[in-house]
């Protein structure tokens, strides 16, 4: 049986194939899984501000470094994920010593401080960096998230976050990170804040479509439009946190209800076989503007969207079924 290729062997000419890592994956058959598979990865939550930055003065270096660790040693890449985001970012950063909110300055020195220290650590070791995620809101017309980060340091907490970085590691790739990329309003917001960082000469290098889509959306017109809009901008264009729930997307809801202990429709497993092989000839055809596909999280054993946006219903995203094998239509995507 002709041994069946490999996703980072038959995309080797096209670019790097990641996969978010948690420590747990790093040891036993799933790293020797990932290894084959892959040839870069992404701290799924290691490197977020929360779990890299506890408490001031503390940093939780030990899984990051055993993620970096991996990679090193298996020939890897590594994204950085992420230096300056609303979520799970650590109460103390906002709170000064009084308990009350901290200043813009004080703010501001922090968020350098943090970036510095992070990104410094790994100079040389993480090629590219998502500086800032989901910074431009779904809905409304600024193209600023009411976040913490904007309401205490105003707009240019996103500039500084850049700036920051790429002058702890100069050589490193600096991303734009966020979701929802193909929904036109929300694109057209983001390429105005783009436009803006590039016009005032801001070190961005690329923008990253998250990827969290489904069996039913985004059609290959409005991909199509995403990735050529960025490139538009000069900017690389990546697809950082790959997934294709098999479900309608609703991320309103986040509790279960009856309905979603039935079993998956066939038709959605056909759809989503279908989504997938679209998604990969778009790929393909925008080597050179796409420089990275990541898959967010490894197999269907442990995927996070088995809890978002509805808790406890369980998903089938991946290209690897619960017990790491490729599902039917992993051929479709290697073999081209
Ligand atoms: O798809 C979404 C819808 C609403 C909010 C956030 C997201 C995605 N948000 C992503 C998902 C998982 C986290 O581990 C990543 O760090 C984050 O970038």
């Amino acid at each position: 049986l002709a041994q069946q290729k490999t996703l980072k062997d038959a995309y080797k000419d096209y670019f790097p194939v990641g996969v978010a890592v948690a420590p747990r994956n790093l040891s036993g058959p799933e790293a020797e899984f990932i290894v084959k598979q892959f040839n870069s990865i992404t701290p799924e939550n290691a490197m977020k501000m929360g779990p890299i930055h506890p408490e001031p003065g503390r940093y939780a270096w030990e899984a990051p470094d055993a993620i970096v660790a991996f990679a090193q040693k298996n020939g890897m890449k590594v994204r950085g994920h992420t230096l300056c985001w609303h979520n799970q970012t650590p109460s103390w950063f906002f709170t000064d010593d009084a308990g009350g909110q901290v200043t813009r300055e004080v703010l501001l020195q922090r968020l350098k401080q943090h970036i510095t220290d992070v990104v410094g650590r790994y100079k040389g070791r993480i090629y590219a960096w998502d500086v800032v995620n989901e910074a431009v809101p779904d809905t409304g017309t600024s193209i600023y998230r009411a976040s913490k980060f904007y309401e205490i340091i105003g707009e240019d907490y996103i500039e500084k976050a850049f700036e920051y970085a790429h002058a702890a590691d100069p050589a490193a790739q600096l991303f734009y990170n966020d979701y929802n990329t193909e929904s036109r309003a929300k694109r057209d917001k983001i390429f105005q804040l783009i436009k803006k960082l590039k016009e005032k000469n801001v070190p961005i290098h690329g923008v990253g479509l998250q990827g969290h889509w489904s069996a039913y959306e985004p059609s290959e017109g409005e991909l199509q439009e995403s990735i050529s809009r960025f490139a538009s901008l000069g900017l690389a264009v990546q697809v950082t946190e790959l997934d294709v729930s098999v479900h309608v997307k609703e991320h309103g809801r986040r509790e279960r209800t009856e309905a979603d202990n039935a079993p998956v429709a066939p038709e959605a497993f056909t759809r989503q076989a279908a989504q997938y092989e679209m998604l990969f000839n778009t790929f393909r055809k925008n080597r050179g503007v796409l420089t990275g596909i990541t898959f967010w999280n490894v197999s269907d054993k442990t995927t996070w969207l088995d809890n978002f946006p509805v808790r406890g219903r369980k998903d089938y995203p991946l290209l690897f079924d619960g017990q790491l094998q490729p599902k039917p239509f992993f051929n479709k995507i290697v073999d081209f």
